[in-house]
């Protein structure tokens, strides 16, 4: 049962491949997934197209050894499945569980991380958030960026960053107005400026920035790819540079940049035992536009594109906002909350759709029994959150896109339900929910809210995935955005 997938042969590149020979993956519960799979399977639903599917569903690992493994020794399911309804249910929990296990019960253990090959070079060397062991270090650093610049305080300080950003996407899109747009590109720009603007508050512009968009996106969906690239700082050339001088000059900007450095000087008085250096700082940094752009413009595109092949949903969300904000206002960030529907939009994206599908590798610190199976120490553990937020034994219709599934239910981002959980859960469960909601919700609002959308004649609106550790639209997205609010200030940039 070694697993050749493509997915996994395009998560993990030639190169690595080469590299690593004696690695050897393997899908630890294919045998019984498979066969609940095909009897539980509703007849009007079929498959979800390409790994990692259904078939994968729950958790997979891989380890290096020296041997090859002809004969496997991998460990052995506890439990056979069969059709019934009881084992139905028992395969439920078992997938829910093992979930459970390795980010709850044993989250400790699984906290820890093996640095990837793509991870080490873009962070030096794992400083970073992402890549840091389970251990002081990462711990020191989760503080900073949970507690200080990713809490509500910190966002609401930078707001305005935000909403100049918007507008001026909101003007950009209004100028060809009747052509199409690129979506994915469009949001990618935005959030890639807003991430930036709050990190060093906004030194790019113009062509430049144009440029620099795009290259940026190459540059985070090849690194996304786990190709390794010498180093992210490579593509800001004078980054290093800017930070000492920014240091030096002590500028009273308020970004997260001039926050961090403060942070530093502050630890560089204090005899902590996990200082906080300057190269924690760039790896920050490098988190927050690795971790913070594809992730959230992806799923503005897949977002889009489903409310694009629904329009009852479309209605729906634009009927709300109209009665929130009113039809000749613009969006405010603080409308949000009262947005319950187009919540509801984004949360069923992501779990149609969840960015990060595998999660980012877990590595146990110590060998473990999960659901009857013996998980090495260092192993690379996945866990296919794609595949349980597609199970049918958990959801009904489970490829349709039904927003109305998250009305009035218990599902939220915090992790606590092992049926539902695309940012992850336990200790590193991602440390940019609050940005990832507020950028999402506030970009897919003011473009709902601005635009009317259609596709191009002769244009396919397809929302088939392409999978890497970051998930997304095989074939970009195109639409012709048609203004709806009828005051022109609105379009103009500010
Ligand atoms: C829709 C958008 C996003 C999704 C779906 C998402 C999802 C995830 C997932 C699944 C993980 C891994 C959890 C695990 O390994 O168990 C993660 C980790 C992480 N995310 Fe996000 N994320 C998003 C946006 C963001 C943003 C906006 C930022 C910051 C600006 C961010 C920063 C991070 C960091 C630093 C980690 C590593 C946490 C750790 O290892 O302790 N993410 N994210």
């Amino acid at each position: 049962m070694i697993l050749p997938s493509t997915f996994f042969q395009d998560l993990l590149t030639a190169d690595y491949w080469h590299n690593h020979g004696t690695t050897i993956v393997i899908t630890l519960f294919l045998i019984s997934a498979l066969t609940c799979y095909a009897c539980r399977k509703p007849k009007a639903q079929s498959l979800p197209p390409g790994p990692p599917g259904p078939q994968s569903s729950g958790i997979s690992y891989h380890w290096t050894q020296t041997s090859t493994l002809t004969s496997p020794a991998w460990p052995r399911p506890t439990a056979q499945f069969s059709s019934s309804n009881s084992q139905q249910a028992r395969h439920r929990a078992d997938f829910t569980g093992r979930g459970r296990q390795v980010l709850k019960d044993h989250d400790t253990v699984f906290a820890n991380r093996d640095v990837l090959a793509a991870g080490r070079v873009s962070s030096y060397g794992g400083s970073d958030i992402v890549w840091n062991p389970y251990g002081p270090e990462w711990r020191m650093l989760r503080k900073v960026c949970v507690l200080k610049m990713l809490s509500n305080t910190t966002l609401d300080s930078v707001y305005n960053l935000r909403r100049k950003e918007m507008r001026k996407t909101v003007a950009h899109l209004h100028e060809p107005a009747g052509s199409p747009v690129n979506v994915g590109e469009q949001g990618f720009r935005t959030v890639m400026n807003v991430v930036t603007n709050m990190m060093w508050g906004g030194a790019v512009e113009g062509a430049e920035r144009e440029r620099l968009a795009v290259e940026f996106r190459e540059l985070a969906s090849e690194m996304t790819l786990l190709l390794g690239k010498p180093n992210v700082s490579d593509f800001f050339p004078s980054w290093h540079g800017s930070i000492c001088k920014r240091s030096d000059e002590g500028q009273e900007k308020k970004d997260f940049l001039q926050f961090l450095l403060n942070l530093k000087e502050e630890a560089s008085g204090d005899d902590s035992k996990t200082p906080f250096t300057i190269t924690h700082v760039k790896a920050l940094l490098i988190d927050m536009v690795v971790g913070g752009t594809d992730t959230s413009s992806n799923t503005i595109e897949f977002a889009m594109a489903e409310i694009l092949r629904k329009p009852e949903v479309m209605k729906k969300v634009q009927e709300e906002l109209e009665s929130v904000i009113g039809k000749d206002n613009m969006v405010e960030e603080s409308h949000i909350h009262k947005l319950p529907y187009l919540q509801a939009v984004m949360k069923e994206t992501l779990r149609l759709h969840p960015t990060v599908p595998l999660m980012v590798p877990h590595c146990p610190s110590e060998t473990t029994t999960v659901g009857g199976y013996t998980i090495p120490k260092g192993s690379r553990v996945f866990v296919n959150v794609w595949a349980i937020h597609r199970d049918p034994s958990i959801w009904e219709q489970p490829l349709e896109f039904d927003p109305s599934r998250f009305l009035d239910t218990k599902w939220d981002f915090s992790g606590k339900d092992f049926n539902y959980f695309p940012f992850g859960s336990g200790r590193r469960i991602c440390a940019g929910i609050l940005m990832a909601e507020r950028t999402v919700l506030y970009f897919l609002a003011t473009l709902l809210h601005t635009f009317d959308w259609t596709i191009p004649q002769n244009e396919k609106l397809d929302v088939s995935e392409k999978f890497g550790i970051i998930l997304k639209m095989k074939t970009p997205l195109l639409a012709i955005p048609t203004p709806r609010i009828s005051i022109p200030d609105f379009y103009k940039q500010s």
